[in-house]
């Protein structure tokens, strides 16, 4: 069987941005994302790590349209969308949706969940007004919520609720892959656990490729199916999840792993 081409494809992408202060061997300039290869592909889990400030909300950015590279190649379902027009990058960037990290900012506080869901139902002029109402309460019961939260405003439910609407909203439109930039870091710990699990569901039901975004190695090596870890804007390591947790080959992965000793080495 011919190999399926990946939801999106990163090849050798970089990305500066013009500072005022830059880096110390980059006055005025930050290399953000430094000559990245990465594919996202159905079912699958790629999980992202690395520490605050190397280069991970910048690649899920590119990833997902919101951000040019400065050199290199997006591919999303094998087509190259990098030269495209504003307009076309929109058009194919629709396989990919987003969940962010703090649900109370991505969500409108002024508009009840069923408004919410609806809306990029019909920006994206999917179906006639009773099949969007159809989705939305699909929707609701796919991220595992009840139908009473249809009416409510976003400040009238948990930190968990809003981000499973927030997983609602990133799945009306039936993307091909979701992008989850540290979606569990603004969550209580107690609820954490069901949201990643709700993950995890969605993309094996769905076949969705998915990108995990985490300085946190403990909640990737939860979720991932691969990993690659990401230092100073490089990809220092990648492979699938239990070499890379079991068999690190680069001292940075070591690092990471060593300041998060709970499961590694375990106290007792
Ligand atoms: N719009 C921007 N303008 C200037 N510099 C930026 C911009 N966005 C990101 N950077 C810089 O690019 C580098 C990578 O940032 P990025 O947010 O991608 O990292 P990150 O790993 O996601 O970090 P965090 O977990 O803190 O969000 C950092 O040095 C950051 O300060």
């Amino acid at each position: 069987m011919p190999e399926q081409n990946p939801i999106i494809e990163l090849k050798d992408v970089h990305v500066t941005f013009k500072t005022r202060t830059g880096s110390l061997f980059n006055p005025n300039k930050v290399h953000a994302v430094a000559g990245v290869d990465m594919s996202v592909v159905s079912g699958q889990t790629l999980g992202i790590v690395g520490e605050s400030g190397c280069g991970k909300s910048t690649t899920a950015n590119v990833m997902c349209g919101l951000q040019l590279p400065t050199a290199g190649s997006v591919f999303f379902k094998g087509e190259e969308v990098t030269k495209r027009s504003a307009a076309q990058r929109r058009r194919i960037g629709r396989v990919v949706s987003v969940v962010f990290q703090d649900p109370a900012t991505a969500l409108n506080a002024r508009m009840v969940v069923k408004e919410q869901l609806i809306d990029p139902l019909r920006v994206h002029k999917v179906g006639t007004k009773g099949d969007r109402e159809a989705r939305v309460r699909d929707l609701i019961s796919m991220v595992g919520l009840p139908d009473s939260v249809m009416d409510a405003l976003p400040g009238q439910l948990s930190g968990g609720q809003r981000q499973r609407v927030a997983i609602a909203r990133a799945l009306a439109i039936k993307p091909d892959a979701i992008i989850a930039d540290e979606p569990t870091s603004a969550l209580d710990v107690s609820v954490r656990a069901q949201i990643l699990n709700l993950l995890a569901d969605l993309k094996a039901e769905l076949g969705l490729g998915m990108v995990f975004i985490s300085h946190d190695i403990q909640t990737v090596r939860y979720i991932s199916d691969r990993i690659a870890v990401m230092n100073a804007g490089k990809v220092v390591e990648e492979g699938p999840a239990s070499d890379v947790l079991a068999n690190p080959q680069h001292s940075y992965t070591k690092t990471l792993l060593g300041a998060a000793p709970s499961l590694l080495h375990p106290a007792s």
